[in-house]
């Protein structure tokens, strides 16, 4: 999982209640060059949404995000995801996607939360709300302490500024619904999400090189 967001460190979100929806936006992502998706668990159709990417792209490594308990992380497992993001941190959650094989990136932004992950073994953390919590002088200060960890910032990142995060040495890959905007997705206009995967693909391949 790691290695292929070292390619491709960019990470769409999906939130759909239509699974054919979801398969079109998800498709449309791919075609831009981001097969690394997550569907967050923000409507109640989000896990039937999830399956469906799993059975028409399997060649995409779909996550779920928004994942707040243990039980929702079981779920999301069941309906095939393959990694599990938190807005926040809960050691429920760490050992439900632990005991599922899948890797987990809970939420943080303060040094005390990233030392309590770090005690519980992690080395991969979401960085939310992204902008709100310091942007990039934030996560320069966190990384210079936490030497080992690598983070994922999400949350107010955008075309503008993904260069810039993805230019700091702790940061793994950045999240972010800039890449699936609701009006586009409404309008059926799917190549509009092409279009902003594409784009961010290429600002990826730039700043990585
Ligand atoms: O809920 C989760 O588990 C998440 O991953 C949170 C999302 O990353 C942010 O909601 C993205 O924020 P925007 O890109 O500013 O819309």
């Amino acid at each position: 999982m790691e290695d292929k967001l070292l390619q491709t460190p960019v990470i769409p979100l999906v939130q759909a209640s239509d699974p054919e929806v979801a398969i079109r936006t998800s498709k449309a992502l791919v075609d831009g060059g981001l097969d690394v998706i997550e569907v967050v668990m923000r409507t109640p159709e989000a896990l039937d949404c999830m399956a469906a990417i799993v059975e028409a792209l399997p060649d995409a490594i779909v996550g779920a995000g928004t994942v707040l308990s243990a039980g929702q992380a079981g779920s999301a497992l069941e309906a095939g995801a393959k990694f599990i993001v938190s807005p926040g941190l809960n050691e429920g959650v760490v050992e439900a996607s632990r005991t599922g094989g899948v890797p987990v990136y809970p939420g943080v932004n303060t040094p005390s939360e990233v030392q309590t992950a770090w005690n519980l073994g992690l080395r991969t953390l979401k960085f939310f709300p992204a902008g709100l919590a310091g942007g990039t002088p934030m996560l320069k200060a966190l990384g210079s302490v936490f030497r080992d960890v690598k983070f994922i910032p999400t949350g107010g990142v955008s075309a503008s500024n993904l260069g810039e995060y993805l230019a700091v040495s702790s940061v793994l890959a950045c999240g972010g619904s800039w890449l699936t905007p609701a009006d586009e997705i409404a309008a059926g206009n799917y190549d509009a999400v092409t279009t902003l995967a594409r784009e961010a693909a290429g600002i990826a391949q730039s700043a990585r090189g």
